[in-house]
């Protein structure tokens, strides 16, 4: 693996433009994806943020969806945040019922989750793998991690969300092999240190 690895970013909706800035401060080359073959240069995929049903949709329009299905399943690195956490899980929690999942992470998130308590909020997070400073994160209409698998890697929980069995700690963060995912946008704070975890994942796949 270069030095300087390709990284995409899924470029169909949503942040596209603060993950591509982020990434090249992290280390890597950023670049869209929007086309099979442009998938098919890259070393590594951050699918951002935005509405996770529209881009379900367009995965179908622009031809994506089983290219992306089938890089993902042979390992290549991705990284989700919100909306691309959404798409990177094997189910979601109140979705369309027609929403595509990619099955990178062995995981049931549930969308819109925070929402029923308040749309976004900012809580600094430790984040496992993230020494130093606590994480600054920031939550939009995000989903939490309702389940796991087994070779799932929690990585950051949200302390004390208010539930109906009193207050709990939510998964906001996870890891499995090469697929990275954040309910929160680590790429709106110009804290690079999540891209350049990822950028790690990318160089050591
Ligand atoms: N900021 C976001 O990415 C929000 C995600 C959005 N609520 C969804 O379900 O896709």
């Amino acid at each position: 693996m270069t030095a300087r690895p390709v990284v995409g970013v899924l470029a169909l909706q949503g942040d596209v433009r603060e993950h591509a800035a982020m990434l090249e401060s992290a280390g890597a080359r950023a670049v869209a994806v929007r086309r099979p073959e442009e998938l098919a240069a890259v070393h590594g995929l951050v699918l951002p943020g935005g509405e996770s049903t529209t881009m379900s949709r367009l995965l179908d329009t622009f031809e994506l969806l089983e290219p992306l299905r089938a890089r993902i399943a042979a390992g290549m690195p991705a990284f989700g945040s919100c909306a691309g956490m959404i798409l990177l899980a094997k189910q979601a929690l109140d979705g369309r019922p027609d929403q595509h999942q990619l099955d990178g992470l062995d995981m049931v998130v549930r969308r819109n989750a925070f929402g029923r308590q308040v749309d976004s909020f900012e809580e600094d997070l430790d984040f496992t793998g993230i020494p130093g400073e606590p994480l600054h994160a920031v939550f939009i209409r995000a989903p939490w991690v309702e389940k796991i698998g087994d070779g799932v890697e929690v990585l950051a929980r949200a302390p004390d969300t208010p539930s109906a069995e009193g207050a709990v700690d939510r998964i906001v963060a996870v890891r499995q092999q090469n697929a990275l995912a954040t309910a929160f946008h680590p790429e709106l704070t110009g804290d690079e240190r999540v891209h350049r975890l990822f950028v790690r994942i990318v160089q050591g796949a």
